[in-house]
């Protein structure tokens, strides 16, 4: 696995949020195409900022050895052709919180990824005062679609399901992605069907997502960090705060319409009924009640939107999601209960990074693009084994992971020339 000296050390952990910038759509910055440039794309969403570059030069690097390890994991046979040159370079994934603009541009500007470019934006000016560089507007949507369909197909063991609390890999067959529905789960939540490469329709979408978890949780629970919020639900019990069959039926399930006493009939209802003020709730009560609140939510309208299309295959990205099993379990647990069993969800291990991963891909329809994929081969594993599953792959972000700290996934890219196949390999730096 490779290291980067890379990795960014701001400490955001400490910043709550708040405020908010409305500029939400991915943007691109176009680069001189000089050669030793990193590419570099932007989403600018409405809690995180997103940031997918490319830096080539480092694998420049790459050793004799390690071609030849890559290649061989790869199956990569050179036979009797010569061996061909890597051109390739690492895709870096980095967020940083909205209300932290400034130490993004820190970064950006320290990395020093910053190039000219032409176009208008709503952050242009700060781009441009700060970094001296214009900004290209990416359609947030288009970006979306384009990142997971790129994730899906090109990386082995992108996606997953999480289900009571055990992980498993899923091998995509390519040649049957489609269609699906794609539900990113951000500040709010849009729900995509997609029928093929920029072929989809935003068919709904809602908002009560991401932001309102960390709204309303940081306004009832005096937390400074989405984690921390986040980590407090795990000590959680949400009976004391939600309403259940039970309370309603004398401790009885439903079972008539199939309801058993420990479903909750009304998130938050119990808080009704008491003569309690705020602070008599425990903060990890609220939070896990909310949690469970958005989470099913949210489980319940994709699948009905699913219904509509047809779609048994769901697909969940957005940083709400931010590997934690209590809110996977508990989407995965909505589409299970409400399809009875017919439709499955499933996650993304690069999550919160599609909108971004889409504007980078960019860089291809601008004609810019010496990087992108023709045709995927192979890819291995990511990263070091993950053992809680069949198969193995990297330890997804959990909540040992600061908040403060970017999180950073490399991704190598190996060009073979001639017009051949185009490698990609990825590892995170946990
Ligand atoms: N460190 C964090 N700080 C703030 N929110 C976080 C953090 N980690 C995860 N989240 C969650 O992720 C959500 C934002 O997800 P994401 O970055 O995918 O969307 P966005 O682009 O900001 O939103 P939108 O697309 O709606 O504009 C937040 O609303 C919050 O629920
Ligand atoms: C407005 C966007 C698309 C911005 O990312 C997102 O926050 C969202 O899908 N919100 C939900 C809006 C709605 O459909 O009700």
């Amino acid at each position: 696995m490779h290291r980067s000296g890379s990795r960014p050390q701001l400490d955001l952990s400490k910043a709550a949020i708040q405020g908010n910038f409305e500029v939400k759509d991915p943007t691109i910055l176009l680069p001189n195409q000089s050669d030793d440039i990193s590419h570099l794309a932007l989403d600018i969403g409405g809690s995180l900022i997103k940031l997918v570059y490319f830096s080539r030069h480092e694998d420049q690097s790459i050793d004799d050895k390690r071609k030849k390890t890559i290649k061989e994991r790869l199956g990569i046979s050179n036979g009797n052709r010569r061996s061909y040159p890597i051109l390739g370079g690492r895709l870096h994934f980095v967020k940083f919180e909205t209300t932290k603009i400034s130490e993004c541009l820190d970064f950006i500007h320290s990395k020093q990824l910053h190039r000219g470019g032409g176009g208008a934006y709503k952050f242009a000016d700060l781009f441009k005062e700060r970094l001296g560089v214009s900004l290209d507007k990416e359609d947030e949507m288009d970006c979306l679609v384009a990142g997971a369909n790129f994730l899906l197909k090109a990386i082995r063991h992108e996606a997953f399901t999480h289900m009571e609390g055990q992980k498993e890999f899923v091998q995509i067959d390519t040649n049957d992605l489609f269609p699906y529905l794609l539900v990113n789960i951000g500040s709010g939540v849009s729900m995509i069907k997609v029928d093929g490469d920029g072929k989809f329709e935003r068919v709904s979408g809602t908002n009560v997502g991401g932001g309102t978890y960390w709204g309303l949780g940081r306004l009832l629970t005096k937390c400074k960090s989405f984690d921390e919020l986040l980590e407090l639900s795990q000590r959680g019990d949400n009976g004391t705060i939600d309403m259940l069959v039970g309370d309603i039926y004398g401790g009885m399930d439903y079972s008539k319409i199939g309801l058993s006493a420990s479903t909750i009939a009304s998130s938050f209802g119990k808080t009704i009924s008491d003569k309690k003020e705020l602070a008599d709730y425990r903060p990890e009560d609220i939070s896990l009640s909310l949690l469970r609140m958005i989470s099913y939510n949210i489980g319940q309208i994709s699948y009905l939107n699913a219904l509509r299309f047809g779609l048994k295959r769901i697909f969940f990205g957005g940083f709400f999601i931010r590997g934690h099993a209590y809110t996977m379990d508990t989407i995965s647990f909505a589409v299970q209960f409400w399809s009875k069993g017919e439709a499955q969800a499933m996650f993304l291990r690069h999550e919160g990074f599609l909108g971004a991963l889409g504007a980078f891909m960019s860089y291809e329809k601008h004609g810019l693009d010496d990087l992108m994929v023709h045709q995927l081969v192979e890819r291995f594993p990511m990263g070091a084994p993950y053992t809680g599953g069949r198969i193995h792959g990297p330890p997804l972000g959990d909540l040992n992971e600061k908040a403060s700290e970017a999180r950073v996934c490399l991704l190598l890219l190996e060009m073979p020339l001639p017009l051949s196949n185009t490698v990609y390999i990825a590892n995170y730096l946990n």
